[in-house]
């Protein structure tokens, strides 16, 4: 049998980076999935390998069972029920076993992402031979997520053939988890999120495991409700990142001036909650719309010059601003900044010409623009083949 899960991308609308010191931020998933696929091999295949293979990449990774266990001292004493951290002896062991793969030196950004891999897997299934198989709708390193969507699939497809959930293995089609099964996903997925970011908040996980709108603080979601269409346009600058490398430069200038940059996480605090308020009060008519829409933007630019603050901008994210602002449109980074995505707020009622024309220029720059769904599904499973 083969379970295959699949996980969403995120946008964040506010409050990325200070979230990490404990601020308050709002983000909703979004409609692009990264998949993980797990089978177990048969007997007849005699096969002792653990392999993952990144099929966009046409990437195999391999590594035998056998010396899976020599290398990990501490294997046997893990449950997939609950979901620990990674200790550093067996972080130094998994970081051998990625280095001996050979990673190509422009993909070696994987070698975090297959870190996490190694980690979840020996964690939940110990060391018996597997093959998952990963793809994803989302570009990776970008801001919408890539990381957070990998591990919560992956924790998905591999909670999803262990003795820890109970599913429908006959169901047909996608099927979501129950309450506490997907608390464990979640938590799982922090543990894989942890390996990737270093410190991570938990906002990216959390949204892509139970999907919607969220409110989060403290490791703390709130789910927020809304009859407002809202409309984002997403500019890729195609500026490569790492979440781990601009989330340390946020604390090392936090330590350098705590004062000031306490003083910019509580105003990010104050610009989540407005812009939570905002959207969830009911929206009457399109006048009503229109005032909301206002608000946000000016929030939406508010936060951008906080991210200023924080030093996480970047030449090709402020070129989008200027873009964007020729025609009145508000914009800000998501995610970790420093290039990937940006947000742009589409006004109900701007004309679809008025929208094609911002992105042809935006394409012009050489960025790339997308319209994603955003509030949608969260994480989802479903089963083929017999067991
Ligand atoms: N589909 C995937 N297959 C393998 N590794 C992945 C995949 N998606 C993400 N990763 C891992 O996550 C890393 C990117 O994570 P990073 O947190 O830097 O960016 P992001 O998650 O896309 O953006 P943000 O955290 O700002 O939302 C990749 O370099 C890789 O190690
Ligand atoms: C930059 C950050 O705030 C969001 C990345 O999408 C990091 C985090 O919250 O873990
Ligand atoms: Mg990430």
């Amino acid at each position: 049998m083969e379970a295959r899960a699949r996980a969403p991308g995120k946008i964040i609308l506010a409050g990325e980076h200070a979230v990490v010191h404990g601020s308050t931020a709002m983000a909703a998933a979004i409609d692009l999935y990264t998949y993980v696929s797990l089978r177990f091999p048969t007997p007849s295949d005699n096969d002792d390998t653990l392999k993952l293979y990144l099929k966009d990449m046409d990437l195999e990774f391999s590594w035998p069972v056998g010396k899976i266990m020599e290398a990990i001292p501490e294997l046997g004493s893990f449950s997939a029920s609950s979901p620990t951290s990674c200790s550093l002896e067996t972080t130094k062991a998994i970081a051998a076993l990625v280095d001996e793969q050979n990673i190509p030196e422009a993909k070696i950004g994987l070698a975090s992402g297959i870190s996490a891999f190694l980690w979840l897997y020996i964690s939940i299934h110990g060391c018996k031979p597997a093959k998952a198989t990963v793809n994803s709708e989302l570009p990776l390193g970008s801001g919408l997520g890539s990381s957070a969507a990998f591990c919560v699939a992956l924790s998905a497809a591999l909670l999803a053939l262990s003795d820890s959930v109970k599913l429908d293995f006959g169901h047909q089609g996608w099927q979501i988890f129950g309450d506490s099964e997907l608390d464990l996903v979640n938590k799982w997925a922090f543990e894989g999120e942890k390996i990737i970011h270093g410190k991570p908040s938990g906002i990216d996980n959390t949204v892509s495991t139970y999907g919607n709108m969220i409110k989060f603080k403290s490791g703390e979601l709130t789910c927020i409700k809304t009859n407002m269409p809202l409309k984002m346009l997403i500019t890729n600058t195609k500026v490569g990142r790492n979440t781990k490398a601009l989330v340390a430069g946020v604390s090392e200038r936090t330590a350098r001036h705590p004062t000031a940059m306490a003083a910019v996480f509580n105003a990010v605090d104050s610009i989540s909650n407005e812009m939570a308020t905002i959207i969830q009060s009911p929206v009457s008519d399109d006048l009503a719309i229109t005032e909301k829409e206002e608000k946000l933007e000016e929030l939406m630019e508010m936060n951008q010059g906080l991210l200023q603050c924080m030093g996480v901008s970047h030449a090709s994210i402020e070129t989008v601003l200027r873009t964007t602002l020729k025609f009145k449109l508000s914009s800000k980074l998501t995610g970790a900044g420093g290039g990937g995505c940006v947000l742009t707020l589409l006004p109900t009622l701007l004309s679809g010409t008025v929208v094609d024309k911002v992105i042809a220029d935006l394409e012009s720059c050489g960025f790339q623009c997308l319209i994603a769904g955003i509030g949608g599904k969260g994480m989802e499973v479903s089963f083929s083949g017999t067991s």
